[in-house]
């Protein structure tokens, strides 16, 4: 468990951020200038603050009551950013035992095989840092933070520098860690997307502070926060189980609350739950039952609240089976349905708009 409160005032920005989080991953969610990193030095302890506290898994690192303050090097804390920071002279397996050298025996809860087996880097334990593709001195830089048995790992924006195949290729492994390894992870990022993939606990930051604090699904399908979430990314999410891929055409079928979602081609095993992120914009409404569409989700939904959001858009929710759709639509569509509460609809879906990306393990 995370528990962190803490209050520092830089020039004229103030941080004052108040989190209690699970175990799992923690993500801090917000624009540039957020305070997001400045959050991340004073756990890693790169920098104090004025008052507050910090505790890991029950471990006090830090409290200005108590006159607590764990130096940086005795916090045990694994730090991956966003460029790997590998010893070049060292090779891979001399980067990965690195820190694991320095502990005692009996501090080392974390085995060098099993790192390398999760984060798949066996055949590149001979070779230098600079003959390393940027995903895979990632994946040595995640690695060695890993081997030194951290209380927690930090991670702080650590796919910002990569393209999006080696970001695409390297999240499966983070998604891993946390629960194979039994470590909590503070990853910042910008990117909704990762957000999605990895985190358990979302935290939305705006100007120094915790806006909101919550559940992936739960933050991400209210329409209040959506300034903080932003419009392109806003949705439902909605835990699902993957139920089977078509043999002939390949796409996958999810099954949830609401009935049978089809969604674009996946390699995920049958039976994996999912958690699946539904786009408002890719979402469509129809009064009547649609016939011969090529949109291959056609959910029966009951409207919960229509809501004007800025500009042209409205917000409508819908309930499908105890899961909440969310759907985007033009005022002008508005005017000429007339949704209201209550009403019966049907609730268009593209297979093709939910893909890999939009859908994290669990
Ligand atoms: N040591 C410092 N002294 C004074 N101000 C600082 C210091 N460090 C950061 N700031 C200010 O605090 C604010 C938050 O910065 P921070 O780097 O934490 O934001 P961020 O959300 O991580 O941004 P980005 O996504 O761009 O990395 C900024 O206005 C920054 O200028």
């Amino acid at each position: 468990m995370l528990d962190i409160l803490l209050r520092r005032q830089q020039g004229p920005f103030l941080v004052d951020l108040a989190l209690v989080a699970g175990s799992g991953t923690t993500a801090l969610f917000g624009p540039s200038g957020s305070g997001k990193s400045s959050v991340i030095n004073m756990v890693a302890g790169l920098s104090r603050p004025d008052s507050g506290h910090v505790t890991v898994e029950g471990k006090v690192l830090f409290d200005s009551s108590a006159k607590v303050d764990v130096s940086p090097e005795r916090r045990r804390l694994g730090y991956v950013f966003q460029d790997a920071r590998l010893f070049p002279h060292l090779s891979v397996h001399g980067n990965l035992t690195f820190g694991m050298n320095r502990l005692a025996a009996a501090e080392r809860r974390i085995g060098f095989e099993s790192v390398v087996e999760v984060l798949g880097i066996g055949h590149l334990l001979d070779r230098r840092p600079a003959k390393l593709s940027g995903g895979e001195k990632q994946r040595v830089a995640i690695g060695r933070a890993l081997l030194a048995s951290p209380r927690i790992l930090l991670m702080d924006e650590p796919l910002a520098a990569l393209d999006s195949s080696r970001k695409a290729e390297l999240l499966p492994f983070i998604a891993k860690l946390s629960r194979q390894f039994a470590i909590p992870i503070l990853y910042v990022s910008h990117s909704m997307d990762e957000v999605l993939r990895l985190a358990d606990t979302l935290v939305l930051m705006d100007d120094g502070k915790a806006a909101a604090v919550g559940a992936v699904e739960e933050l991400l399908s209210r329409t209040d926060l959506r300034p903080l979430t932003g419009r392109y990314e806003a949705g439902a999410v909605v835990r699902a189980t993957i139920a089977g891929h078509d043999s002939t055409y390949g796409d996958t079928m999810l099954a949830f609350a609401g009935g049978v979602l089809q969604v674009g081609k996946t390699d995920l095993p049958v039976g994996t739950k999912v958690r699946v992120r539904i786009h408002a914009r890719d979402v469509a409404i129809a009064v009547d039952p649609p016939s011969r569409i090529s949109m291959r989700n056609a959910l029966p939904t009951v409207v919960k609240s229509v809501t004007p959001a800025e500009d042209w858009l409205v917000d409508v929710m819908l309930e499908c089976g105890g899961s909440d759709i969310w759907a985007q639509i033009t005022a002008s569509a508005q005017a000429s349905l007339a949704l209201r509460p209550g009403m019966h609809v049907t609730a268009l879906i593209k297979a093709a708009t939910i893909t890999r990306g939009d859908l994290a393990e669990q």
